[in-house]
């Protein structure tokens, strides 16, 4: 990192992934006052507008702008040679969605910052990057894109918390999240640096790995999917206490109870919620089921916890990513 003349810190930072919230941090984060941010960005469906014309970032908290990043790519190969001070990951979790920043030779102190929902989420890139300081990022906020480049953040909750995966000991990597976190923070953007990384990841699975998953089986908003049935409830508790189970048994301490107590109360009396792996299904995209459920269950058997719920589940959305995937085939064939 660089101080310029006007002792302001230059940082060149590669946002792999220019969605709904690859997106909206180019615009937060180039907004900084105390630094000079410049962002690479890598945009793949809606690179030629963006590439154009920027991002049209329409938001709740931070106001109507036009970002444009300093620079937009569709392939990490692209800036081979470049050097940045961040790299952050803002694609959905996907199978094969890290290959293509894997094949990025990057050096080695860079810090790679993953922003994504999930669990077991860092193992890709913790083995296509064995030296690399890897953080992640469990942040709260609703963002879409409505429209190819056009990013809306709509309500008003806005919060996020980055720490070190592994290597939490190192004082070097430390500073460098806790300055990222600093600077998400002075952009408006309510962020801060945590040595418990894993207790909020796990936590918000809590809530992505139970309402996310039983409205997207069953295409069903969160309060449509309550009024179906008494059942309907127990099983969202069932699925939230397996969570917890899991994340004590490989050591991440969560009270099950006060789990079930956040991750519940206020969703039984909020409005009707689609949460993002329903609208993926409603548009027949592959949902980030992996990162949801799968993980959640094969991390549960190598430790000998059983999470019969989250495995049923599992199965039954793994039918529709299948059919979202081949349905096309499908049809031609029993023709
Ligand atoms: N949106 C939200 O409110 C929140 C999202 N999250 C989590 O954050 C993560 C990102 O979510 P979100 O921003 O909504 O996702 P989006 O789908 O909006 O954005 C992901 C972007 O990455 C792009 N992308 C994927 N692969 C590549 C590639 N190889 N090269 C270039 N671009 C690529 C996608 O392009 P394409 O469109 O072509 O697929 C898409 O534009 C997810 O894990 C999500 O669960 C967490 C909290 C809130
Ligand atoms: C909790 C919520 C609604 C926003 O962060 C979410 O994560 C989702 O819809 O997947």
């Amino acid at each position: 990192m660089m101080e310029s003349a006007t002792n302001k810190k230059s940082l060149k930072i590669f946002i792999f992934g220019g969605g709904s919230l690859g997106g909206l941090y180019s615009h937060l984060l180039s907004t900084s006052e105390f630094a000079d941010v410049q962002i690479t960005i890598a945009c793949r469906g809606n690179y030629d507008i963006v590439s154009q014309s920027g991002f049209k970032i329409t938001t709740n908290n931070w106001g109507n702008h036009i970002c444009r990043p300093h620079r937009v790519i569709r392939d990490p190969h692209e800036i081979q040679g470049e050097s940045y001070d961040y790299v952050i990951v803002t694609t959905k979790v996907l199978p094969q969605a890290s290959l293509p920043l894997a094949r990025f030779p990057l050096q080695s102190d860079v810090p790679i910052v993953l922003i994504q929902n999930g669990v077991g989420i860092e193992k890709p890139y913790r083995e296509a990057f064995p030296a690399n300081p890897i953080a992640s990022g469990v942040a709260y906020i609703t963002a879409s894109q409505p429209s190819p480049g056009h990013i809306l953040q709509y309500g008003a909750i806005a919060t996020m918390t980055i720490g070190l995966y592994d290597r939490a000991d190192n004082p070097t990597d430390r500073s460098k999240i806790q300055y990222l976190a600093a600077l998400f923070d002075a952009s408006g953007f309510p962020c801060a640096a945590t040595d418990e990384i894993h207790v909020e990841r796990w936590g918000k699975l809590g809530w992505n790995g139970s309402w996310n998953v039983v409205c997207a089986a069953t295409n069903l908003d969160t309060q449509s999917f309550l009024a179906s049935s008494p059942q309907a409830v127990e099983l969202v508790e069932k699925i939230i206490r397996e969570v917890a189970k899991t994340a004590n048994a490989v050591g991440v301490k969560i009270d099950a109870d006060t789990l079930v107590e956040e991750r519940m109360g206020w969703t039984l009396k909020a409005p009707p919620i689609v949460p993002s792996m329903l609208q993926d299904a409603r548009k027949g995209f592959q949902m980030e089921l992996e990162a949801y459920c799968g993980n959640v269950w094969r991390i549960a058997e190598s430790v000998g916890v059983e999470v019969p719920c989250i495995k049923s589940m599992y199965t039954i959305l793994a039918t529709m990513n299948w059919r979202f995937m081949n349905a096309p085939k499908t049809a031609t064939a029993n023709m």
